[in-house]
């Protein structure tokens, strides 16, 4: 990871003088090395997330681990009150890092979009996960009401747009937060919209630096995940950060495989595009952009007049039907778009896995952030361009619709320049972009994951020789045929010329030349396309010609046609332009190319993410996996009705299927047969908070029951130690003090309770008391070393199981009282320990190493014979007291207020030991 583009320090430091303020501080956070450039520590020094961090991290974002990025930023704003310039690439995780402070200060953060539906997204998806959130824009109609409640302190995130907290109402309501409540951090998402050299200038962006004023020592965090130099530099300026800490992430995504393809003619088309798709086989959704709205609904319609069902969204449709558009991708009812870029920064959605671009983009930066929706799970994706001249004329006049000063509509000439050199490269595409936004330091792991043309080096180690093709011949045929011809014409007449035609655009004259005909073995689109080639190559001079009324262009052969002409030996070899390559017959590298970029045929793919592992054998080195054909069947079956659950859920809810859980969490499930919510916690399904757990884990575990025949088919997982277990997955209400572990540790050294008492001072019982709380943390204490034989164990176990009537059984006197009178309270306190840890650990069904010398199973069996003729089946009996203790919280004092006839004596031993 890393930040400019910077091969040497001199090159940092220059931009530091160039760009930034003398006391900012820049941190380069560097995958292999932590290179630090300059300012600040070392990135190695930074404090680690505490336990409390990562406590909220898991408990209310469902995630384990801060990527190294968004805890460097978190902690400058929670430890410091820092401002912070973050680039972050998209799917990074930018989000987090204004929603954790708020939620771990228990304040406020204040987060300015753009867009209104992205925010939206965010609201409904904070809710989903029981954060409190709401947005605030001119289309919320409860304004007033949610501003009360907003100083009610109801809500941890508030979302505005800019227009809103620029206005009279929204900067007035900012001020009272600062006054009267907790207000953590203002973020600014997408803050590349400040600056007129990025690629989607927002003028009211540039307001907010004023919001400085109203919260002086409030840390701000503006964000983005592109943004040059130039850009970041005025996003500090516009935004009056003080003295911030700017960190880059890095702009490489690559889980992305980039290609770019010439427009083929129109009754291609469709063909083209479903060939990207493998809409036969890949079912991940897609977006197709367009350039203008009219392309947008001819392919639109194209598509779905030949059976590939798709949407369609571009800004001269009304808004509700575009609403219902983007709402029918994101609930994956339609699982591609066709669209303008209108349809880019507000779609969230994680699994989009094909981009494609039919028409090329206005530039590199508005061509990452539009591909960047692709793949934001972390899974492979495609990003595909068509292209043609056209494009980039469409998009100069687009530009000169648009008002601007004179260098800005130069620069975007430049940038759209530097757009049309990326698609014709026949080098790495990823290194292209990536040197565009100054990020050097990156690795490709797998180039054959890398893009097109990688691909075809690695398939064809002689591409770079065997990509020129030798025009000789056919050069030769079109010179001197336009040299022939004697004049200065149009390509058309010249191809007429050499196919031998007897069109009316041709005079008699021409028809009766000796070269008539001379090219008649090629098509006339070959000859206009070679005229084109030998154009950019120089042989052929294009001239403009300006009459009154009209225009129009004659293309000459140059000085340096007529050298080659002349020269009986010169060869012509040149790597075609993507007009020619059309036309050139495939092959055998296209086709190996196609093959390797096909996904097997063998694997009978029916699932998004399967897909992609499928993918990944020849693209990604995904399928590290090994598992039969009919193991991976059985699975790809769950994992197909965990989606349809996950719909179902989503649309009770009315909310994404991606709020409900990510793809990548359903297929982990269907890979780990969770059968509890135990196990279920215990696997981190990413995104799974507490809340989601509780609401949603049941449905997926028991999709997983109702077809489980094959979990006992797999294979046995390892037996674990019952410490490690409890560790995870605790008995409820279990703790262990560091009185307590002390006593232990004496224990552990084979002291007796005594001589722990002896030499730590303290009474036995307690003693007693800290070895039943490791008990319960599942430390190995055997029954035997705390006086309970296996006899005393199964007398007691018998009372619990063989209740005497009408005996509360869930108190310890009446247990006491029916027991021998040699059984102490003592014993049966940890006869109950020993069955509440083996009951929970049944309900996990974690398989676990015993270190009792009698297996919890071979103690049921006893049970079983025991209470055979009772009225209680073994297990209710078990149940039934182990669940009193726990519904009661058992070893909580709580119980003794919500019990109170219980003989508090009793219980109090075990609840409350000092
Ligand atoms: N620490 C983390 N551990 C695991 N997953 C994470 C973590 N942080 C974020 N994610 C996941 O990464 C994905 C992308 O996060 P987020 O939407 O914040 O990305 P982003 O940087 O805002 O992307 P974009 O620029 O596309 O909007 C989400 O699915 C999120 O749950």
């Amino acid at each position: 990871m890393l930040f400019v583009n910077m091969d040497s320090d001199e090159e940092f430091s220059q931009f530091c003088d160039n760009y930034l303020e003398e006391d900012t501080n820049l941190i380069l956070d560097n995958k292999d090395t932590n290179r630090l450039i300059e300012g600040s520590k070392d990135l190695s020094d930074l404090e680690a997330p505490q336990q409390c961090h990562i406590d909220v991290l898991k408990k209310v974002f469902g995630h384990t681990t801060f990527r190294p990025m968004q805890w460097k930023v978190i902690n400058s704003i929670i430890k410091d009150k820092r401002d912070n310039c973050a680039i972050m690439a998209t799917g990074y995780g930018k989000s987090l890092c204004y929603q954790f402070p708020a939620m771990y200060l228990k304040g406020i953060t204040v987060v300015i979009s753009p867009l209104i539906s992205l925010m939206e997204d965010q609201v409904l998806s904070l809710k989903m996960a029981n954060i409190p959130a709401t947005l605030m824009c001119s289309s919320n109609a409860k304004i007033r009401d949610t501003a009360d409640e907003i100083l009610d302190d109801e809500y941890r995130l508030i979302y505005m747009t800019p227009e809103f907290v620029c206005g009279s109402f929204g900067s007035g309501l900012l001020q009272k937060m600062h006054k009267n409540l907790n207000l953590v951090l203002i973020a600014i998402d997408e803050a590349h919209c400040v600056s007129t050299w990025g690629h989607d200038f927002r003028a009211t962006y540039r307001h907010l630096g004023d919001l400085k004023k109203y919260c002086p020592d409030v840390p701000f965090l503006a964000v983005t995940a592109t943004a040059t130099a130039v850009v970041r530099s005025d996003i500090a300026k516009s935004l009056n950060l003080r003295n911030p800490q700017f960190l880059c992430s890095g702009f490489d995504r690559p889980n992305l495989f980039f290609e770019a393809h010439s427009k083929s003619k129109s009754n291609q088309i469709l063909s083209d595009i479903k060939k990207c798709m493998h809409l036969s086989k890949f079912k991940g959704s897609t977006i197709i952009y367009c350039i203008t709205k009219k392309m947008t609904e001819t392919i639109a319609q194209l598509l779905n007049s030949n059976g590939v069902q798709c949407g369609m969204y571009h800004a001269g449709m009304s808004l509700p039907k575009r609403k219902e558009t983007h709402e029918n991708f994101v609930k994956d009812k339609v699982k591609c778009i066709v669209a303008t870029v209108a349809f880019g920064m507000g779609i969230d959605k994680p699994d989009v896995r094909n981009i494609i671009h039919y028409g090329a983009s206005k530039d590199l930066e508005s061509y990452y952030q539009e591909v960047g929706r692709a793949g934001r799970d972390g899974q492979p994706a495609k990003c595909i361009v068509f292209y043609g001249r056209d494009d980039f004329q469409i998009q100069k006049l687009l530009n000169e619709q648009v008002k601007m000063n004179e260098s800005v509509r130069k620069h975007k000439e430049n940038m759209l320049n530097l757009m049309q050199k990326y698609l014709d490269s026949n080098g790495c595409r990823r290194s292209f972009i990536l040197d565009y936004f100054g990020d050097s330091n990156y690795q490709v792991a797998d180039e054959s994951a890398c893009c097109d043309n990688c691909l075809k080096k690695i398939i064809d180690p002689n591409f770079e020789e065997n990509r020129l093709v030798d025009f000789t011949e056919d050069s030769r045929v079109l010179l001197n045929g336009m040299d022939g011809m004697g004049g200065k014409f149009g390509l058309e007449k010249y191809a007429l010329f050499l196919r031998g035609s007897y069109s009316s655009k041709l005079s008699a004259q021409l028809k009766q030349h000796p070269l008539h005909g001379s090219g008649k073995y090629k098509s006339e689109g070959w000859w206009k396309a070679l005229a084109i080639q030998l154009c950019n190559e120089g042989s052929i001079v294009k001239e403009f010609v300006k009459k009154s009324t009209f225009s129009y262009s004659t293309f000459v052969v140059s000085d340096k046609g007529y050298r080659f002409l002349n020269d009986k030996n010169a060869k012509l070899l040149l790597e075609p332009i993507p007009e020619i390559k059309l036309l050139l017959p495939r092959t055998s590298i296209d086709f190996r190319i196609e093959e390797a970029e096909s996904i097997p045929q063998t694997v009978a793919v029916t699932h998004p993410l399967e897909t992609v592992v499928a993918c990944g054998s020849s693209l990604q080195n995904f399928g590290k996996r090994v598992e039969s054909e009919e193991e991976r069947k059985k699975r790809m079956d769950i994992y197909s009705i965990l989606m349809s659950k996950r719909l179902d859920i989503a649309s009770d809810l009315d909310c994404m299927p991606y709020m409900v859980a990510s793809n990548e969490a359903l297929l982990n499930m269907s890979e780990k047969k969770p059968i509890n919510v135990a196990q279920f916690r215990e696997h981190n399904y990413d995104g799974f908070n507490d809340n989601k757990i509780e609401k949603f884990a049941q449905y997926f575990i028991d999709i997983i029951r109702e077809n489980c025949d094959f979990v006992e088919s797999s294979a046995p997982a390892k037996p674990q130690e019952i410490k490690d277990i409890l560790e995870k997955n605790p008995v409820p209400n279990a703790k262990v003090g560091a009185s307590a572990l002390k006593t232990y540790a004496l224990f552990e050294a084979g002291n007796s309770v005594k001589e722990i008492s002896v030499e730590r001072g303290i009474v036995a019982s307690t003693v007693f008391s800290h070895l039943i709380d490791c008990s319960k943390m599942g430390f190995p204490i055997k029954l035997i070393e705390l006086g309970v034989t296996g006899e005393l164990r199964d007398l007691i176990i018998k009372v619990i199981k063989n209740p005497p009537i009408n005996n509360d059984m869930t108190s310890i006197t009446p247990i006491k009282n029916a027991c021998p009178e040699e059984i102490t309270y003592d014993n049966i306190k940890i006869v109950i320990t020993y069955l509440l840890v083996r009951e929970h650990l049944q309900s996990l069904q974690i398989p676990y190493t015993e270190f009792e010398d009698i297996t919890y199973d071979e103690v049921v069996e006893v049970m079983k014979k025991s209470v055979a003729n009772t009225s209680l089946t073994q297990e209710g009996a078990l149940d039934e007291l182990v669940r009193g203790f726990e519904d009661d919280e058992s070893f909580t004092s709580s119980h003794l207020h919500k019990k109170p006839k219980l003989d508090e004596s009793d219980l109090f031993d075990i609840l409350d030991s000092p």
